[in-house]
């Protein structure tokens, strides 16, 4: 029981949690108070849920009822396992784990709420979500509750760090957006027009929902134009798109004076031509459950708070079954390449949960400042740029919620990241000697292949 530390503090939930101690050592408890009968903790895994052991170990509790929600990614029960109940049974005379798949955590909470006298659960992230967690817990479970943050062990940054303060403030839930209403009276505040422009590329099982979708949302007054970018699709996208009597361009014939580039950032470079909106906001038309929530989300911060100028949206990816029977967690460019180049060579991007999304809404005169490459690094690039210009503060990320869109296989993968890197080495001004030569040596039945494919970014400046 190496982790367990001696320095616990009690608070109540009256108390101002200003108080709490944050240190390497400090295990705080804000606690309605013991309460004799049956104790269980519900946890997720992490510091605070190890936290939650060592505090029950402390309070001398033999045999431990733990209560897990499954989680939607698998690779995530990992930390579950590592973090409680790998160090539970060693800590405890018994361990018992309810894993449980109940609808929410408050299913599961009021269903057991009158077989326990307490209720222990890790602090949530941010010192200020404790007291609207306790209120939402209460009215589920009618027991005495515990709510332990564990010390900052491993975290070399703290509170002040500006990258953390930066997630805490400009965060958003699209939840906290849904009321059109509302959204209707800013935008009428701030008198702008905003175009949703849908960017597709052979997505005929698809855009017509998120058409569909769009012009919903137009329809209440919130987006002023829907208009679909097509980047020469050979299947029946257009047919459909213009079947919703939307206006459908093909982005090699906008200013076709200015030449044309494949990619989706050239899509995206071309959609400034054909609107006069003051905001523009992308939605990919390959996502197979969109809903009113992705503009209303992306949107509201924009109209909310007249200092953000540039919204990303962020998303959780549910595992998918590969034709191979390989299950496969979401983002696997995020994390093996952006994340960790963005933590070596360009931190202050490195709290973006989905840097490479590309549900993005700006201001156009933000847009036309930037330089956009032509092909899948545009996302970044606009990034990089969008924080560069403005400022991190006026610019924040919005939790969309799911994302089911088809993916791309390893060398689809292997391809974008290639650009990426490419557009990621160009801001940086690293100098690559012109290197955007992709090889790739491919071995096979003892023979060796090469192959080999260039990749020059090409920038595209308003
Ligand atoms: O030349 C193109 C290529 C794609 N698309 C459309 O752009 C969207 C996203 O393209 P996709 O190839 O499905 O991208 P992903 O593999 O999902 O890549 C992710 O990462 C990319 C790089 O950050 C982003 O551009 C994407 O939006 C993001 O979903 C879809 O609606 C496509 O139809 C175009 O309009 N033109
Ligand atoms: O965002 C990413 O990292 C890429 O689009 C790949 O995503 P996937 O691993 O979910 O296919």
């Amino acid at each position: 029981m190496e982790h367990v530390s001696d320095q616990f503090k009690f608070l109540s939930f009256t108390d101002d949690l200003d108080e709490l101690e944050i240190g390497c050592e400090m295990v705080n408890i804000i606690t309605d108070g013991w309460q004799e009968g049956p104790v269980a903790a519900v946890l997720r895994g992490g510091l605070n849920a190890q936290a939650v052991l060592d505090v029950l170990a402390k309070a001398k509790v033999k045999n431990l009822v733990i209560f897990h929600l499954e989680e939607k990614i698998p690779h995530l029960e990992d930390v579950f396992l590592s973090s409680v109940v790998a160090p539970a049974h060693e800590m405890f005379d018994s361990v018992t784990i309810n894993w449980r798949r109940d609808q929410s955590i408050w299913h599961l909470i009021k269903s057991i709420s009158s077989d326990y006298s307490m209720l222990f659960l890790g602090a949530p992230l941010s010192i200020s979500e404790i007291k609207p967690l306790y209120a939402k817990v209460k009215g589920a479970f009618a027991g005495s509750l515990t709510i332990v943050r564990g010390p900052l062990r491993d975290l070399e940054f703290d509170e002040s760090d500006e990258i953390y303060k930066w997630i805490r403030a400009r965060t958003f839930d699209a939840s906290d957006f849904s009321v059109s209403s509302v959204l209707r009276n800013y935008k009428k505040k701030q008198g702008v027009k905003i175009v949703a422009i849908l960017p597709s590329l052979n997505e005929e099982n698809t855009v017509g929902k998120v058409i569909k979708t769009a012009l919903d949302v137009k329809n209440v007054g919130l987006i002023d134009e829907v208009v679909l970018i097509d980047s020469g699709s050979t299947d029946n996208t257009v047919d459909i798109a213009r079947s919703y009597g939307i206006p459908v361009y093909q982005h090699a014939e906008i200013e076709a004076q200015l030449g044309t580039y494949h990619g989706k950032g050239e899509a995206m470079f071309k959609s400034a031509f054909v609107t006069d909106a003051d905001i523009l906001a992308w939605v990919d038309t390959d996502i197979e459950n969109i809903t009113p929530r992705f503009f209303y989300g992306l949107l509201g911060p924009l109209l909310a708070y007249p200092e953000i100028k540039f919204a990303k949206g962020y998303f959780s990816r549910p595992v998918r079954v590969e034709a191979s029977g390989i299950e496969l967690g979401g983002g696997r460019v995020t994390e093996i390449l952006a994340r960790p180049w963005f933590s070596t060579f360009m931190p202050q991007l490195s709290g973006y949960i989905q840097p490479l999304a590309g549900t993005v809404a700006i201001y156009k005169d933000a847009l036309l400042k930037m330089r956009i490459p032509a092909n899948y690094g545009v996302e970044v690039a606009m990034l990089a740029q969008a924080v560069e210009n403005l400022g991190l503060w006026s610019t924040c990320q919005v939790n969309l919620g799911e994302v089911i869109h088809k993916s791309k296989d390893v060398i689809g993968l292997s391809e974008m990241s290639f650009q990426i890197m490419q557009v990621l080495a160009e801001l940086l001004e690293v100098n690559n000697r012109g290197n955007n030569l992709f090889r790739r040596v491919i071995s096979a039945h003892g023979r060796f292949e090469m192959h080999a494919k260039r990749f020059p970014v090409t920038w595209r400046r308003y």
